[in-house]
């Protein structure tokens, strides 16, 4: 059966009698349910964003930090009737921990300024790019992991903060081709929220969850949003005035409702300036409504849209000057976004800009001779120490490949043949002009002699 042939590796002949043969039940190839592999195609474009979102990161000075991918469920348990809560993809480990794969980086980021305390100079400005976690029940094929990146400003208080991390975003984006008419950024504060809820003297500990409820505006009836605000205990009347306030779409019409003197209108007054100045004004604007699916956002939150509105948002942030302390930290103000793997690349494909990341070998070098296969592994030696990636052929008897080195899109073909190895030569053919010629080995490294045009 093949299984005894496959069982030898496919070499037939008495050196290798055929085992005994047992059905093998054929395991799942696939990843586990909503998860990903990357093959090599997905992989280079999975790098390419990565390294762009570093490359941003750099470029406005932040760190690189990383943190585990199992984290105690403690860091988010938070009471707030939060989607990602419901979604914990947790469990208890062998030595009975209650631990969790980690759906967000924010908890561990805020867990690790506080283990470094004083040690650390303000301000932090940390940057990760992580795997997050997700358990969907009924899982909707939407997937369980996602690879986020995040970007933390911790110790600066005033909305120049935020305005960085926003600038950063609209940094990436431009690198992408991605412009200030295929997304924007819907901007707002909790403090608006925070405010009112405070005029209908709602106890603050009901912030996080009436922000839950409010965030949900887009996804449940209205009827349902106005049931559930009732229920934390808010009058019809202050629902009804709460919902109108959320309407606002404009910084002014907002001050008219809530008075200029209010720290929500002064801090989005004083970003909406930064952004001008900065040259991304362009890219934001004021939208009440928006208030993020968190519970720890304090103050300003945005969310990065695409103006067709045919996507889900493509990356979120805010400040959150009182997460620490629900750690049993001393509070820090703090402020960060994070921005997933997914929705980026639907955009890309519906912008047309994926970019095209064939694979680029230099060399690859073949023994026309079973004998030479010795000299051709010196050739790549050679080559390789000189800085440049040679695929050696590794098949005794290589056959197709021109097929080969067309696929791995070589830019030469570089021959180890008997006769010319004699003369201390080898065989050239550049791949993109068809181009051959001999030269000699310790030519290699130079661009081919003048008479050979790359
Ligand atoms: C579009 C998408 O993949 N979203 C996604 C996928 N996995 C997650 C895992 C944890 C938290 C949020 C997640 C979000």
């Amino acid at each position: 059966s093949e299984c005894a042939t496959e069982n030898t590796g496919g070499r037939s002949g008495a050196l290798f009698p055929p085992p005994i043969a047992e059905a093998v039940e054929r395991i799942d190839v696939n990843p586990p349910k909503g998860t990903r592999d990357f093959p090599p195609e997905e992989m280079r474009l999975r790098n390419w964003l990565f390294q762009n979102f570093k490359e941003v990161s750099q470029l406005f000075g932040f760190e690189e930090v990383d943190f585990p991918v199992l984290e105690s469920e403690a860091l988010f348990i938070r009471k707030a009737g939060e989607e990602i809560r419901d979604q914990l993809y947790c469990f208890e480990d062998r030595g009975n921990r209650r631990v969790a794969l980690r759906p967000e980086l924010t908890p561990s980021l805020a867990r690790l300024v506080i283990q470094k305390g004083k040690s650390v100079s303000l301000p932090l400005k940390w940057f990760a790019v992580g795997q997050c976690w997700r358990y969907e029940r009924m899982t909707r094929g939407r997937r369980r992991e996602h690879y986020q990146w995040n970007m933390d400003i911790i110790g600066v208080p005033d909305v120049t903060a935020e305005a960085e991390l926003i600038s950063s975003i609209v940094t990436f984006f431009k690198r992408l081709g991605i412009t200030a008419s295929d997304v924007g950024f819907k901007v707002s504060s909790r403090k608006v929220l925070q405010d009112l809820l405070r005029c209908y003297s709602i106890p603050d500990n009901l912030f996080g969850k009436v922000c839950i409820i409010i965030d949900k505006m887009e996804k449940l009836p209205l009827d349902e949003i106005k049931k559930d605000l009732g229920s934390v205990g808010i009058s019809e009347q202050a629902i009804e005035e709460l919902l109108k306030v959320l309407s606002i779409r404009s910084l002014s019409k907002l001050e008219e409702v809530l008075g200029a003197g209010v720290e929500a209108v002064a801090d989005l007054k004083k970003l909406f300036s930064l952004a001008e100045d900065s040259g991304f004004s362009e890219w934001i604007q004021f939208d009440a409504s928006i208030v993020r699916g968190l519970a720890y956002y304090t103050g300003i939150v945005f969310e990065g849209f695409d103006r067709e509105g045919k996507l889900r948002a493509i990356c979120g942030g805010g400040r959150y000057d009182r997460l620490l302390s629900t750690f049993g930290g001393d509070d820090l103000p703090a402020c960060g976004f994070g921005f997933g793997d997914a929705v980026i690349v639907e955009l890309l494909k519906e912008k047309q800009l994926l970019p095209d990341l064939g694979l680029q070998v230099e060399n690859i070098v073949c023994s026309l001779d079973p004998e030479l296969h010795g000299a051709a592994a010196r050739v790549a030696t050679v080559l390789r120490g000189k800085g440049q990636s040679v695929d050696l052929v590794l098949e005794t008897k290589p056959l197709k490949v021109f097929k080969r080195a067309s696929r791995i899109n070589a830019r030469r073909l570089i021959l180890v043949g008997s006769s010319e190895w004699q003369r201390g030569m080898v065989g050239v053919k550049i791949l993109s002009s068809g181009e051959q010629y001999e030269i000699k080995l310790d030519e290699l490294d130079h661009q081919p002699p003048s008479s050979h045009s790359e």
